[in-house]
């Protein structure tokens, strides 16, 4: 018989209420020991909950019982909104430990369950994870309707057009030597399958603003040792999370902060000083610098007033990232530039900042807000939000292109093409075997989810 599983499903205790909850087949037999008499399916029920063994009361706790299958996990769920004292949540962890069909439920236990029992795909799957993990109103709002099967349902219907498609040449191959099936049918689906193709890649251009909103834009601040990097970062995260110092070379690993630029989010990145390094670790800051430039949607190039001997200038940007990324020159330390340059109107663009007296930093602020607008584009259509959707839908768009293009081949081979498409689909929902993806994916999870 299957385990039942509990674990408490709230934050960290002491808190105002923690919630356990309970899911197995064993969760009757349970709830009807702690507190006596089981709820209504969906109602909270106000009760006295006792050790099992000693009768001891324990606490007074609202119950709610969910009868499978139309709960989360499908199967029968029980959830205990006790009082979130450490002593009282340990005690009823401890009496749940007692029954021997119950055990503690692993990370993300709760969930796979769901899945298992075909409760949610696994896009929605991954809609929830983000959904708890979301840290602004974009992310949110995005993971909210991934949760609520937006995205699986794009992906199922587009899977149920290509099985249609391939059902309809094979029904074409079956009855080829009868004279009345038109031979236009196969045409009609070649045509079909080409405008899909387009819808899908239409999706994956429209995803990259997806992946992004659910990353955060990525911002990485560069520049020479003491061009004054981290002051930057600290001013516009409006804390200190690097260490600034006088002496150059102070930034040796990658540093990251999160930032929250009206409800779209940003992960600025200070790193090492760009020179000709010596030391093994700066070197390895230096080409850490390097590798987040290149996978970064912007680069801020840190330049001080001209005349300020601090910094090394022997390192530049490399031509690669300057070609490949966009660049905005931020003119630090603004406040020592005597006279102070006018901003300049070029094509890049060009802001002075001061961390000091903090001019500019406004101005950088809303430029840096402006773009994460532009780059995220939050949009009411479903869009895929993580490497893996893209890694498969370009499986299926490589499939489907060698379906609609081999006129040569023989039409079970472009069918079978067609199938190996839908399969593509399938595993971005997890209709199709995922188990090797299962462990990956449900490892994100925290206890109690
Ligand atoms: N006057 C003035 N000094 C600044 C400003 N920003 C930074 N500094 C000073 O410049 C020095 C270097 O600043 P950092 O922010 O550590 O520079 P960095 O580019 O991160 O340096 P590395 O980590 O060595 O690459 C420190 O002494 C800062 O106090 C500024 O806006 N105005």
């Amino acid at each position: 018989m299957k385990e039942t599983i509990y674990a408490l499903s709230s934050g960290s205790v002491p808190s105002g209420v923690a919630v356990i909850r309970i899911s197995g087949p064993a969760v009757r037999k349970v709830v009807s020991s702690l507190c006596r008499k089981i709820p209504t399916h969906r109602q909270t029920q106000l009760s006295k909950l006792r050790d099992p063994q000693t009768r001891e009361v324990l606490d007074e706790a609202l119950v709610l019982y969910f009868q499978g299958p139309n709960s989360f996990t499908g199967e029968d769920v029980a959830e205990i909104h006790c009082h979130g004292g450490r002593a009282v949540v340990a005690a009823v962890l401890n009496s749940l430990a007692q029954f021997e069909a119950c055990r503690p439920a692993e990370p993300g236990e709760f969930t796979r369950r769901a899945f298992d029992g075909g409760r949610m795909d696994l896009t929605e799957v991954e809609g929830l994870a983000d959904l708890i993990a979301s840290e602004t109103e974009s992310q949110r709002r995005q993971a909210v309707r991934q949760m609520g099967g937006a995205l699986g349902k794009l992906y199922d219907d587009w899977r149920k057009r290509l099985i249609h498609m391939r059902a309809m040449i094979e029904a074409d191959f079956d009855f080829a030597d009868e004279e009345d099936v038109p031979g236009s049918v196969a045409d009609k689906v070649w045509a079909e399958a080409g405008e899909l193709k387009a819808e899908i890649e239409d999706h994956l251009v429209r995803s990259k603003s997806g992946e992004r909103l659910r990353s955060g834009v990525q911002v990485v601040l560069m520049g020479a040792p003491n061009a004054g990097k981290s002051s930057l970062l600290n001013a516009i995260a409006g804390r200190d999370v690097a260490i600034v110092t006088e002496e150059a070379g102070t930034t040796r690993d990658v540093i990251e902060v999160h930032l929250d630029l009206v409800g779209y989010p940003v992960t600025l990145v200070d790193t090492a000083g760009l020179r000709k390094a010596e030391g093994v670790v700066e070197q390895e800051g230096i080409r850490r610098a390097e590798q987040r430039g290149r996978e970064a949607d912007l680069i801020l190039w840190a330049v001080e007033p001209d005349g300020i001997e601090s910094t090394d200038k022997d390192g530049g940007l490399p031509a690669d990232l300057s070609t490949e990324v966009p660049v905005w020159t931020v003119r630090t330390k603004a406040d020592l530039e005597t006279p102070p340059k006018q901003d300049s109107s070029g094509t890049t663009i060009d802001i002075p900042a001061s961390s000091k007296d903090r001019n500019g930093v406004r101005a950088l602020f809303e430029a840096l807000t402006c773009f994460a607008k532009e780059t995220i584009s939050v949009s009411e259509v479903p869009l895929a939000t993580r490497s893996r959707h893209r890694h498969y839908l370009n499986d299926c768009l490589t499939n489907l292109e060698k379906a609609v293009t081999a006129d040569h081949l023989p039409a079970e081979l472009r069918a079978e093409d067609l199938r190996r498409a839908a399969d593509d689909l399938g595993r971005i929902t997890g209709r199709i075997d995922v188990e090797d993806l299962l462990d990956v994916i449900f490892r994100d999870f925290c206890i109690g989810k």
